[in-house]
């Protein structure tokens, strides 16, 4: 399903279907996500993203296949694939085993796949962390434990964390929650950066009007791509309309495309 103005193609998922329990709840997804730009997906409760999501990034098992830049992502080593996709994952679920860690060392962690077996972080490892800290307005809680931050700080954090990677991907599952409104829009910003430096970013959102800022967007319900295309493109526009049962309308608003309650 290449399409023309994808310029190059990041990751793609072919035929992929996935399980959760006994249920079936991707079936057969074909999909291209566009090197170099960021890609949002939306959709209703249940409709998918997030277990597509997982599937992109190595992290559930599933038919088809996944490929990263043209190799296939289950051929690549756990090493290889975490130094090139970073993860950042629903709310900080399945991070209660960090919260005694101070949020220095967990932004560390996202330099594990740098760093050789038991080896002491490096100046390299030092400078990203800190980059990634200040850049989510978190390094003056340095020595803080992560466990004693609010929703939205510890977001903060672990958004930090998955920076810190480096990786030329950054697949985020709802990265906005407990984020308040000055800081969502420091997100866009950072999405936006990451993109000027070349990485492709794929997030997850609810967040209607930050998903109209991505380059593109791809809908989905009931477990299927509905749609995939640009933020700018009328076609996009109708299909989201349509998957939240015409219950929005997008509109331009000074100079960016937002989704209204219809
Ligand atoms: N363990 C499980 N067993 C069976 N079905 C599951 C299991 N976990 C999730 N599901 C179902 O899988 C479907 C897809 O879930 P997923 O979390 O990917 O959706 P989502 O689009 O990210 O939803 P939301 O917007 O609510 O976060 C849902 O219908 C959900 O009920």
């Amino acid at each position: 399903m290449t399409r023309q103005w994808l310029q190059g193609v990041a990751l793609e998922a072919r035929q992929v279907s996935a399980m959760l329990g006994a249920a079936e709840v991707l079936h057969g997804i074909e999909l291209a996500l566009a090197a170099g730009q960021w890609t949002s997906i939306v959709g209703p409760n249940g409709a998918g993203k997030s277990t597509l999501l997982k599937v992109l990034a190595g992290l559930l098992a599933h038919r088809g296949e996944v490929r990263l830049h043209g190799q296939p992502l289950a051929g690549l080593g756990a090493r290889a694939r975490a130094r090139r996709l970073a993860w950042l994952g629903q709310g900080g679920a399945g991070e209660g085993s960090a919260d005694d860690l101070m949020v220095y060392d967990v932004a560390m962690l996202g330099r594990l796949p740098h760093q050789r077996w038991l080896a002491a972080p490096g100046p390299a490892d030092r400078a990203a962390v800190e980059q990634a800290l200040r850049s989510t307005q978190a390094w003056d809680w340095r020595e803080r434990p992560l466990g004693q931050l609010s929703g939205g700080e510890r977001q903060r954090v672990l958004l930090a964390r998955a920076l810190a990677v480096e990786a030329e991907l950054l697949l985020m599952d709802e990265p906005l929650a407990n984020l308040d409104p000055p800081h969502q829009a420091d997100w866009i910003a950072l999405a936006r950066a990451q993109v000027r430096q070349g990485r492709t970013v794929v997030s997850v959102l609810h967040e209607l009007n930050v998903a109209l800022a991505a380059d593109a967007m791809v809908v989905m319900a009931g477990g299927r791509v509905l749609h995939h295309g640009r933020c700018n493109d009328p076609a996009t526009h109708e299909a989201l309309e349509a998957v939240f049962d015409k219950r929005i309308v997008v509109h331009r608003v000074a100079g960016q495309w937002i989704a209204i309650p219809a």
